[in-house]
């Protein structure tokens, strides 16, 4: 297997839609899901790195496992649902403290899923646009969490994490709204953390490699009975 050079990391709560992003950029279509077990990882070539990029499972059963997960990671992705603002508060209250095993200069991208479900008139032209036929039968709502909600956790999180604004990414780059159902803005979402972490794991290889996780030395558990790993 080949061996990580960095690493990102998807962390949200439960049916937000992290799973169903991964599967969108890395295999390309949407697919029913079922509730993910532990974690599991891609691994992505991205120029001459190899990048892993780790799902977590949302719920509260495997919390314990997030900071594990998110250990000398170079970005952390915190995922919420635009349809529902407690899984934005879920990201501060109970995400939040799992990055702490992270890179010091990890980057922080917030993404909002589920936009095709959400009155899409402050969506911009774009080749992926949800469908139509939800649009026509007038079944969409308009969205919970506005991007300021989105933004205003950002700062937050600078503000936790004791960063300045002006040493990092601006909130509004790092806030994204996306959906894996048909795909909008989910390529530009992860290019642009690929981008951003390439710095980070240029430093990390040179500082050696007691920064990095070497995956090959992740144990999983014994196989449950639905076959994931825990
Ligand atoms: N309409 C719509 N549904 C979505 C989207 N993304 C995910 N879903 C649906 O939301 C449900 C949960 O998606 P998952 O990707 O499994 O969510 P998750 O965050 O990985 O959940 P856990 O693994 O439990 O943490 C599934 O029924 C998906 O089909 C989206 O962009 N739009
Ligand atoms: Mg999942």
């Amino acid at each position: 297997m080949k061996k990580p050079d960095g690493k990102v990391v998807l962390l949200g709560d439960m049916n937000v839609g992290k799973t169903s992003l991964l599967h969108r950029y890395m295999e390309r279509r949407f697919q029913e899901t079922v509730s993910t077990v532990g974690g599991a990882f891609y691994l992505k070539q991205w120029g001459p790195y190899n990048i892993s990029i780790w799902d977590t499972a949302g719920r509260e059963q495997f919390h314990g496992l997030g900071s594990m997960y998110c250990r000398g990671a170079a970005a952390v992705i915190l995922t919420y649902d635009v349809n529902s603002l407690q899984s934005l508060t879920e990201l501060e209250e109970r995400f939040l403290a799992l990055t702490d095993s992270a890179s010091a200069d990890c980057i922080f991208a917030i993404v909002g899923n589920k936009v095709d479900l959400t009155d899409d008139s402050a969506l911009p032209p774009d080749e992926n646009r949800p469908e139509k036929a939800l649009t026509s039968c007038g079944s969409k709502v308009r969205k919970q969490v506005r991007a300021e909600d989105a933004i205003a956790l950002y700062k937050k999180i600078l503000k936790y994490k004791m960063l300045d604004e002006k040493d990092v990414p601006a909130a509004e780059k790092m806030c994204f709204e996306t959906s894996a159902k048909t795909g909008y803005k989910v390529d530009y979402l992860f290019e642009t953390v690929f981008e951003m972490v390439v710095p980070i794991i240029v430093r990390q290889k040179a500082e050696g490699p007691q920064q990095t996780v070497d995956i090959t030395d992740y144990k999983p558990a014994k196989r449950t009975k639905s076959g994931c790993c825990a």
